[in-house]
Formats: structure tokens, C-alpha cells, sequence
């Protein structure tokens, strides 16, 4: 048997490591095995490739560099995670996947969409995931509740200027509307309790 994979996407501060737990947990009271897990991160190789992404200067990689080490992370993850809870018949619940490589080093960073897909192939079989659960919000309200949470402390990716982050968000909604099947655009305004529902229902036909 196979379970359901499911990738929580969207930028900075739009609420998905508090909907990943909150999905989880009303996954788990619906009698399902679930497994919550995070990109960059979720294996051992993946979480120490995590600290050389996020940690240091903002030019401590190159562009292509950058890639090149979340599809490795990813890669890892895959492998030592997520595939093998898949084949137990587990849900796996994660705090983004694939999409956010071609939002954040394509759309924004400039690599291009065709090379970053052609990595996911080589190093984790173009896995993809059942549902991609894309949550909105108004630039705005992202970053006053990123502001909130981190007083200043971002790290090297989420500290990166407005523009970056807005092509992110432009590029998230172009991969949305290119993948219609997959993707399912959530309002993420509104208390947690309420958004919570709103992936629920999303998932409905799984
Ligand atoms: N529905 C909500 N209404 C108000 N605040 C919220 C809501 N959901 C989450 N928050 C708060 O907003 C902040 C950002 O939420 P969270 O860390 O879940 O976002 P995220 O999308 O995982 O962010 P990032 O990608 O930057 O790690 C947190 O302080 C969280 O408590
Ligand atoms: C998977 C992935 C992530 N990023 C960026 C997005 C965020 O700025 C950080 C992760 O931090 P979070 O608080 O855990 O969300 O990494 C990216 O640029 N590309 C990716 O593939």
C-alpha cells in the first residue's frame, strides 16, 4: 500500500510549520499514520545540509551552488524519509518540497525551471507530490507575521530584499496555474483553526 504525499509551499511567514502540525494532527484524529517533515531538512545528511544553506554570509554560494545543495538535501530526504514512509502506507505531511527550488533558485534566482527539474530527476526520480497546498497572503501581513517571529533574526535566504521575495510569491502562483491537478491554492488569512479546515477540505478527494 501507498500513502498520500502532501507539500505545504508558499514564502516567508505565510504560516505553513504552524499548518504542517495542525494538518498532522487532524490527519492522525481521521485514523492516519503521519509523518511531518520539513525541506531543507527531514534526514540526518538533509538537516546538516540545511545549517550550510541557511547559516553564513548571503554570498557564501553561488547561484548554481545553491541549487545543486537543496536537491541534494532533497535527494537525501527522499531516499530516508519520505519514500520509505510512503511505502508503509503513511501520509507524509512536509514544510515544502520541489516547488519552492523552482520558486526561490528559479523564478527569483534565475536558474532555469527545465535544470532544476532535471536535478529532482537525477537525485530523487522526479518524485512529486499527491497535493501541493499553496497558502496566500497579502505581502504585507507575510512579512509582519515573519517579523513577529523572527525580530530581525532571518536567515540567509529569508533575509533577502522584497523584490527576490515577490518574485518568489509571482512564481509560486505561475507554478499553481501551470499544474491545476496538483496544486490547490489556500487563503491563508484568517485564525489558524479556520485555515487548518480550509487544507482539509482540499484533501478531501485523497
Ligand atoms: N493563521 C494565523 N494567524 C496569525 N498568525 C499566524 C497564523 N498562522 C501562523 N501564524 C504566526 O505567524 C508566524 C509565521 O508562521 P509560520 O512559522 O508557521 O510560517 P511559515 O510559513 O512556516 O514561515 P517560514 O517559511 O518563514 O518559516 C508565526 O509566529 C506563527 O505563530
Ligand atoms: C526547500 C527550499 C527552501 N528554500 C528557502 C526558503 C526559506 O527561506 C528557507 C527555509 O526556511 P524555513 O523557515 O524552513 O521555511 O529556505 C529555498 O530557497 N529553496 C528550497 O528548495
Amino acid at each position: 500500500m501507498r500513502g498520500r504525499f502532501i507539500a505545504l509551499e508558499g514564502g516567508e511567514g505565510v504560516g505553513k510549520s504552524t499548518q504542517v502540525k495542525a494538518l498532522a494532527a487532524a490527519l492522525r484524529t481521521r485514523g492516519h499514520d503521519v509523518i511531518e517533515t520539513r525541506e531543507p531538512g527531514g534526514s540526518e545528511g538533509a538537516e546538516a545540509i540545511r545549517k550550510l544553506l541557511l547559516e553564513g554570509s548571503a554570498d557564501r554560494w553561488t547561484p548554481g551552488a545553491e541549487a545543486l545543495l537543496f536537491a541534494a538535501a532533497r535527494a537525501d530526504h527522499v531516499a530516508k524519509t519520505i519514500r520509505p514512509a510512503l511505502e508503509a502506507g503513511a501520509w507524509v505531511v512536509t514544510d515544502r518540497f520541489l516547488d519552492s527550488s523552482l520558486a526561490y533558485q528559479g523564478g527569483a534566482g534565475g536558474i532555469s525551471i527545465g535544470q532544476l527539474r532535471q536535478l529532482h530527476q537525477v537525485g530523487s526520480v522526479g518524485l512529486l507530490p499527491d497535493r501541493t497546498l499553496l497558502l496566500t497572503l497579502p505581502s504585507e501581513e507575510a512579512a509582519r507575521r515573519a517579523e513577529a517571529r523572527d525580530r530581525g533574526a532571518s536567515d540567509r535566504i529569508g533575509g533577502r530584499d522584497a523584490d527576490y521575495h515577490l518574485r518568489v510569491a509571482e512564481a509560486f502562483t505561475l507554478l499553481a496555474t501551470q499544474e491545476p491537478d496538483r496544486f490547490r491554492l489556500i487563503d491563508a488569512l484568517g485564525d489558524a483553526e479556520i485555515v487548518t479546515e480550509r487544507l482539509l477540505a482540499a484533501l478531501e478527494d485523497l
